[in-house]
C-alpha cells in the first residue's frame, strides 16, 4: 500500500476506532505538551509501529509543538527479525534508529535461562530510558494498549495477589525529569491487528531468541478467560478497566502508598 494512503487510514477510515481513542487519551491525560520531546520506542511490533505512525501524524498537524525522536533497541534479534525490523520501519518511512544491544544474552546469562521474560524487559526499559535520556527527552512513549492494561490487571489479581493496574503515565524512578506515557491506552488491540492487516504490515511478533515465545504463559491464559467472559459480557473488559478507577478504599484491608504499608484498622481504632 502507498505511504500516502497507510497515512490517511490512520485519520480517515480507522477514525474512531484509532485516532479519536489516541487523541482522548493524549488529552484527557496530558501526555504531550508544548516543548516537550518524545522518544517513541518502536521493537518492530504492530503496537509501537502504529503508536510511532499517529505521533507523527500529531506532530505534522497539532498545534501543540513538540519534538520527536523515534528510537529502536534491538536486543539481540535473529537476522530474519532484524530484517523484518528493518522493513517495516522502511515500508512506514519513519525516520527511527535502531540502537544494537545485547540484552537478550545479559538476560539469559543472569537469570541462568530461568524465566529470563522480567530481567529482559527491566533490561528493555532502562536501555530505552538511557537512550531518551541521552537524546534530551523527557518522555518516552511505550505501545501498550488498553488490552495490556486489563490483561496486567488481572494478571496481578489472580497471580501476584495485589491490585496494579498499568498507568497511562508515571514518572520513571531512576531517571530525573523523565515521564512513561502511553497513549494507545484507549486503543483497542483488535483494532490495532485490523488496521496492521488492512495497511499489509508484516509486524515482529515472535522476536524473542531465548524462550521462543511472543507472551508469557499467564497473559495468555489471561486473554483465554477474558475472551471467554467475554461471551457473556461484553462489557467485562472495560469493568476490569474501570475497576482501577473506582477503588473503594473504605472496603480494602490493606493498600501501599508510596511504598509504605498500610491495614484498614489503622482507621478502625
Ligand atoms: N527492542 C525494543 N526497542 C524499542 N522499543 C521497545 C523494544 N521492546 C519493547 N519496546 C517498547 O515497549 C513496548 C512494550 O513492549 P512489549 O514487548 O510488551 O511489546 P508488545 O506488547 O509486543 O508491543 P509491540 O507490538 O510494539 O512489540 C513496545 O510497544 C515498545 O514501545
Amino acid at each position: 500500500m502507498e505511504l500516502l494512503e497507510i497515512e490517511k487510514s490512520l485519520i480517515k477510515k480507522y477514525r474512531k476506532e484509532i485516532w479519536s481513542p489516541f487523541i482522548k487519551a493524549i488529552k484527557e491525560f496530558s501526555l504531550i505538551n508544548e516543548g516537550d520531546k518524545v522518544a517513541v520506542a518502536i521493537s518492530g511490533g504492530k503496537d509501537s509501529l502504529i503508536l510511532a505512525k499517529l505521533i507523527e501524524e500529531l506532530h505534522k498537524h497539532s498545534k501543540v509543538k513538540f519534538d520527536v525522536a523515534y528510537i529502536s533497541m534491538d536486543p539481540g534479534y535473529d537476522k530474519e527479525n532484524r530484517e523484518l525490523l528493518e522493513e517495516n520501519i522502511k515500508y512506514l518511512n519513519i525516520d527511527a534508529k535502531i540502537y544494537d544491544s545485547e540484552v537478550f544474552e545479559v538476560a539469559e546469562t543472569i537469570t541462568k535461562g530461568a524465566y529470563p521474560c522480567y530481567m529482559c524487559a527491566r533490561m528493555r526499559r532502562g536501555f530505552l530510558y538511557n537512550k531518551a535520556k541521552e537524546l534530551g527527552c523527557n518522555k518516552l512513549a511505550l505501545g501498550h494498549h488498553m488490552n495490556d492494561a486489563i490483561e496486567t490487571t488481572m494478571m496481578n489479581v489472580l497471580y501476584a495477589g495485589n491490585f496494579k493496574t498499568m498507568k497511562p503515565k508515571l514518572r520513571a524512578q531512576n531517571f530525573e525529569g523523565m515521564e512513561l506515557i502511553r497513549p494507545l491506552y484507549y486503543l483497542h488491540e483488535d483494532d490495532i491487528k485490523r488496521w496492521r492487516d488492512y495497511v499489509g504490515l508484516k509486524a515482529l511478533n515472535c522476536a524473542c531468541t531465548v524462550t521462543k515465545s511472543s507472551e508469557s504463559y499467564t497473559r495468555k491464559k489471561i486473554k483465554e478467560l477474558i475472551a471467554d467472559l467475554k461471551k457473556d459480557n461484553p462489557e467485562v473488559e472495560k469493568s476490569i478497566l474501570r475497576s482501577a478507577e473506582n477503588v473503594n478504599c473504605d472496603m480494602v484491608l490493606g493498600y501501599q502508598i508510596k511504598g509504605e504499608k498500610h491495614s484498614f484498622l489503622e482507621e478502625f481504632e
